[in-house]
């Protein structure tokens, strides 16, 4: 990814509908919000949790070195049988015995929990963006999915505890739109 590619992450959306607006601009806990219009049962799906590189265009916002490797975190979250967020969480190395050493044992539990719960945990300014099958996450976000969009918005933010990091980039699903608003 080239130097323009690496920085767009912007402040604010386009264009969008009143209704996707509503969801990628809502800066409480998307798992709250996701369980107060979901009709179904609200859970999360862990599909991969390990040491991994990360996206390109994480590497300078989590000052990690382009093979470094980092806790990569990523689940869907459900309402009912359908997906209808891909998240992708990232923690570096050294950071992991240290303030969020509480994700080891997260299991399906939502990392939402740890982060709004807690009064210390400081949240940066979301950014935004329109992922394509050119993005990394695009194309694992879209892995259940049957019909392949074109595009899909995306947001990150930094959390920051104790002054370690972890970054949380949410890629929203079309089915999130079919929930209540
Ligand atoms: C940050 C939140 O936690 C959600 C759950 C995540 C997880 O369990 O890995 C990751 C990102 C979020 O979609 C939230 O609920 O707002």
């Amino acid at each position: 990814m080239n130097a323009a590619e690496l920085s767009a992450w912007y402040p604010a959306p386009p264009s969008l509908s009143p209704r996707a607006r509503g969801w990628l601009q809502n800066r409480g806990s998307l798992t709250q919000l996701i369980q107060q219009r979901c009709r179904g049962e609200f859970r999360v799906k862990p599909v991969f949790q390990s040491l991994a590189t990360v996206c390109g265009d994480e590497l300078a916002l989590m000052n990690l070195r382009q093979n470094e490797l980092a806790l990569v975190r990523e689940v869907y979250l459900y309402c009912g049988d359908t997906p209808v967020v891909f998240a992708h969480s990232v923690v570096a190395r050294k950071d992991l015995r240290g303030a969020w050493r509480s994700l080891n044992g997260l299991g399906n539990r939502s990392l939402g929990t740890v982060l709004f719960t807690n009064p210390v945990v400081k949240r940066t300014p979301l950014r935004f963006r329109k992922l394509n099958s050119a993005h990394p996450l695009f194309r694992r976000a879209c892995q259940n999915l049957q019909a392949k969009p074109l595009g899909l918005w995306a947001r990150r933010s930094l959390f920051s505890l104790r002054g370690q990091s972890i970054l949380v980039t949410e890629v929203f699903l079309p089915s999130i739109l079919e929930l209540s608003s």
